[in-house]
């Protein structure tokens, strides 16, 4: 089996200025044969060669939590976290390997994802992420996750409106969004502002960086909760997405 890479410790650090301990490397590892494996049958990802998932996935997934060191700290001191459509387990499942105080709660509308993050959670032993089967528009209504979280990530599930729409109500005040975009447009900033402030949300931090291997232009868009939800939002299903705020 190819071996992810324990070369990029130093690339770890220079961007994130942390490095995987050991036993995190171990998991990272074997979080990466899980899904090659898992690819047989299952269509998972696309990002399937060494540097490409290293980069792709578990940098990116990382990079997401790093720039802010209030989010950092609040993940390692134990924070509430949930990952609206995980796919298969990215950002949430690095996020669990390395802020192992924190209780990770992976989202997909897809049974079958959700049954092989399963799969990936036993084999890692991870206790502290569980996982569900439902929508954003359907736990956004349900007061057992309604305004219960601390943190939202969204990695490539639409873009940034619907995205503000599934993850700020998930939050508690003082809560924080971060939406995971490849490219961004001065447009999307003032539909995203607009979209934040009828949410109870509003835009701490628009994040544009690139890769560290292949250059690749990526945003993380930081939303604060300031204020409550209105009841209305999130609407029905498929509405956040075909109709955007
Ligand atoms: C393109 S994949 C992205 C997966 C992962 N976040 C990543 O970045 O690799 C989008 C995932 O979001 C899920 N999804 C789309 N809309 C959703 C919704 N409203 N609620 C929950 N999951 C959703 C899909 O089932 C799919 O697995």
């Amino acid at each position: 089996m190819t071996n992810l890479l324990p070369e990029m410790a130093e690339i770890w650090q220079q961007t994130l200025n942390w490095q995987p301990t050991d036993s995190q490397q171990a998991r990272f590892q074997q979080l990466y044969e899980l899904i090659l494996e898992g690819n047989r049958q299952l269509n998972l990802t696309r990002i399937t060669e060494p540097q490409e998932f290293w980069e792709k996935h578990l940098w990116d997934s990382l990079r997401g939590v790093a720039p802010q060191q209030q989010l950092i700290s609040s993940l390692q001191l134990g924070a509430s976290v949930i990952d609206i459509g995980t796919g298969a387990g990215f950002p949430g499942v690095p996020v669990a390997i390395i802020a192992s105080n924190s209780t990770i709660t992976l989202v997909d509308s897809t049974r079958k994802k959700i049954t092989f993050i399963d799969t990936i959670l036993s084999e890692l032993a991870l206790t502290n992420a569980k996982t569900l089967v439902s929508r954003a528009e359907e736990i956004g209504q349900q007061p057992q996750h309604r305004e219960q979280y601390d943190v939202a990530l969204i990695r490539a599930v639409g873009t940034a409106s619907p995205c503000a729409e599934y993850t700020l109500p998930l939050l508690k005040l003082g809560g924080l969004a971060v939406i995971y975009r490849g490219t961004w447009t001065e447009e999307e900033t003032t539909s995203v502002e607009n979209a934040a402030q009828q949410l109870g949300g509003t835009v701490e931090l628009i994040d544009n960086f690139t890769t560290p291997l292949t250059n690749s232009v990526r945003h993380c868009l930081y939303l604060r909760k300031v204020a409550k939800t209105p009841a209305n939002f999130p609407r029905a299903v498929g509405v956040p997405s075909q109709k955007p705020i």
